[in-house]
């Protein structure tokens, strides 16, 4: 019988996520395990506080884990060189983008910045990645606006251009769709999903957008107050995985339809 092999491209064992003040480690999060595939679309949440935006700052090397371990392409994250990771891993954060000056190709093209010389000189692959970038999430009509004149949703996109002519295995969004509006969440959620169908990236996203994550993602981190639990949505819905992941005096999962509704 033929077993494919899995492609992983990132790996936790054993994690442990929090913070270490002088006195002590607080810790948010711990036996956190997961493989995450190439060409996978990951979605990962859990309440507010419950340490998304902590696992992401620790997966993106941003503050260390408190223990355990996170490989990236098979290496070890605590061995991987600032360089390294900037051509494995690309980024799209939610804070306030601070050069709104630029023109969107001139934004799109900072996601080269790995490859390019100390000035920031573009070569014809360069253009040639720009151009893609822009091209797979549907903005070369906007290359040349400011991107202050951009709105939440184009912004959004334009930033997912560049973290796509950067050109790495994997891409990590932080709350994507924070500020816009129901159909662009979906909208951004469906264009992630297409983008690891295209492009063959794997792209892990937290979320607030539980019902479209349930929908779209291959797999889903759950985080909650017991457990962080990894699998295929189907998967986690069986478990029951979701009953548990906000008091029910509000909200109830609905396993048929595999969606949260208002209780009345
Ligand atoms: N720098 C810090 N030092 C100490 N504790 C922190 C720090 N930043 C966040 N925390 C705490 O860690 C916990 C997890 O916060 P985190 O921002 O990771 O949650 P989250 O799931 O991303 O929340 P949200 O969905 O509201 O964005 C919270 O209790 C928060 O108060």
């Amino acid at each position: 019988m033929k077993t494919e092999s899995k492609h992983i491209i990132l790996k936790a064992e054993q994690l442990s996520i929090g913070y270490k003040t002088k006195r002590k480690d607080v810790v948010i999060a711990s036996d956190i395990n997961f493989d995450l595939e190439k060409g996978q679309l990951i979605g990962l949440v859990g309440e507010n506080g419950i340490g998304k935006s902590t696992l992401l700052r620790t997966l993106i090397k941003v503050q260390p884990e408190l223990s355990g371990s996170i490989s990236l392409n098979n290496q070890d994250l605590k061995q991987t060189s600032a360089h390294q990771l900037a051509t494995q891993l690309s980024i799209v954060l939610t804070e306030q983008l601070t050069s709104k000056n630029l023109s969107v190709f001139e934004l799109v093209a900072l996601g080269r910045h790995p490859y390019t010389n100390w000035i920031g000189n573009l070569t014809e692959i360069d253009f040639e990645k720009i151009n893609q970038a822009l091209d797979l999430v549907g903005v070369t009509d906007l290359k040349e606006k400011k991107c202050f004149e951009l709105s939440d949703g184009q912004l959004q996109k334009v930033m997912i251009a560049r973290a796509l002519a950067q050109d790495t295995d994997l891409i990590i969004l932080d709350e994507p769709t924070t500020h816009l509006d129901m159909y662009h969440k979906a909208y951004i959620l469906k264009l992630l999903k297409r983008l690891t169908q295209d492009t063959g990236k794997t792209i892990l996203f937290s979320s607030h957008e539980i019902n479209l994550a349930i929908q779209l993602c291959d797999t889903m981190i759950v985080m909650t107050k017991e457990v962080t639990v990894t699998d295929q949505p189907c998967h986690l819905i069986e478990k029951g995985v979701f009953y548990s992941l906000f008091p029910e005096d509000m909200i109830a999962f609905d396993s048929k339809t595999g969606s949260f509704r208002v209780t009345k």
